[in-house]
């Protein structure tokens, strides 16, 4: 047996003995027998020398991975077939009753279409990602971000119209994010990471025809944006923050001097509190208004799960509690195959795998 096999065993020893102490320790907390607790004291595993509290942690966290990820695989293949069922029955229920079951099927479609077009319709149109927000996310977020930034990478790749798309105020925590989690990032050719400080840095602050062809994307406001204008740059807030900072990019908007606008949001989607959407789903909705014929309703339907929209509106929207649903939208967990895109796999899947952050 080697070095390795040794350590890999007794990691593994421990690993198993610290389980049943955990378990041991839950029966304590739930106030065990006196037995139990006796066991609990033998079995006090003591941070093996030369490792902190911390890696050995980590250690323990690995093994006990690699002891259930089968049994955690089965139970995402079996949630994703049932999540397939579900859907099949809600298309059945919806066609039975005579209802439009299209927009199930439309959502479902673009996630399979993934050959990348040889070339992209010119939009003229330009997107700032602008992520000069880097120090109000925690490192989570930054995550969640870097994923968004990612998927939305791979919209803008299998878009047949292009739509640029700028990754701005990119020099600080996400730009480390991105070096560690997703180095071949600087192979990916039809995004421009820019290293500015400040959003004013990379605009035409002293001309004010050219600045007013930028408008600040932002949920906070009743000026809607109905169409996308060519020669036109949109900003789209680089920034997870669960809605915490509201108003901010609106305020960031209206200090530089920008138009701003919001996506025409309520008319198609069923949704209560602010109607906020991950910069993903912003991004993407973007280029699928281009490849509907310009039709938000459409671009909606595609790029949102179907439970969410609800067609032309018919009705008053409905009254507003006090938080959005949309964070219920989905996002990958992150990039799983060499490009860094999000991997087919996942896409392809009928049900979301993880709901989106905003
Ligand atoms: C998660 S939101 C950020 C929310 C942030 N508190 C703010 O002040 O905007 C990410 C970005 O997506 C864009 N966005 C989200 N929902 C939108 C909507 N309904 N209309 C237009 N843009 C939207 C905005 O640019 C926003 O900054």
């Amino acid at each position: 047996m080697s070095d390795k096999d040794i350590d890999t065993v007794k990691v593994g020893d421990i690993a198993s003995k610290e389980m049943e102490n955990q378990d041991t320790e839950q029966s304590q907390k739930r106030g065990g027998s006196d037995d139990e607790k006796n066991v609990f004291k033998r079995q006090k595993v003591v941070v093996p020398e030369g490792m902190t509290k911390r890696e050995y942690k980590r250690q323990l966290k690995q093994q006990r991975w690699e002891e259930t990820k089968d049994e955690y695989k089965q139970k995402k293949r079996e949630k994703k077939k049932a999540a397939r069922e579900r859907r099949k029955e809600r298309i059945k229920e919806a066609e039975a009753n005579g209802e439009n079951s299209e927009e199930l099927h439309n959502y479902h479609q673009m996630k399979r279409a993934k050959v990348a077009p040889q070339e992209q319709i010119s939009t003229d149109v330009k997107i700032i990602m602008d992520c000069e927000f880097d120090a109000l996310m925690n490192d989570k977020e930054i995550v969640s971000l870097s994923n968004q930034i990612t998927r939305s990478y791979s919209a803008k790749k299998h878009s047949t119209y292009d739509v640029q798309l700028d990754i701005a105020s990119f020099n600080k925590n996400l730009k480390k994010r991105f070096e560690k989690a997703i180095p071949q990032y600087d192979k990916w050719t039809n995004v421009t990471f820019v290293e500015n400080d400040k959003l004013e840095d990379i605009l035409p602050m002293n001309d004010k025809e050219a600045l007013s062809k930028y408008v600040y994307l932002t949920a906070d406001t009743d000026e809607v944006i109905d169409t996308l204008e060519p020669h036109h740059t949109y900003i789209i807030g680089g920034i997870v923050d669960k809605n915490r900072y509201k108003n901010l990019c609106l305020n960031k908007a209206q200090s530089l001097g920008l138009k701003i606008g919001r996506l025409p949001i309520d008319k198609f989607i069923k949704m209560n509190g602010r109607q906020v959407l991950a910069t993903s789903h912003v991004f993407e909705l973007c280029c699928k208004w281009f490849e509907n014929d310009k039709d938000w309703g459409k671009a909606f339907n595609e790029v949102l799960p179907p439970r969410k929209v609800k067609g032309k509106l018919t009705h008053e929207p409905e009254p507003e509690p006090e938080t959005s649903e949309l964070s219920e939208l989905h996002e990958h967990n992150g990039p799983s195959n060499p490009s860094g895109e999000p991997s087919v796999s996942s896409e392809q899947s009928d049900e979301p795998t993880q709901l989106a952050d905003n």
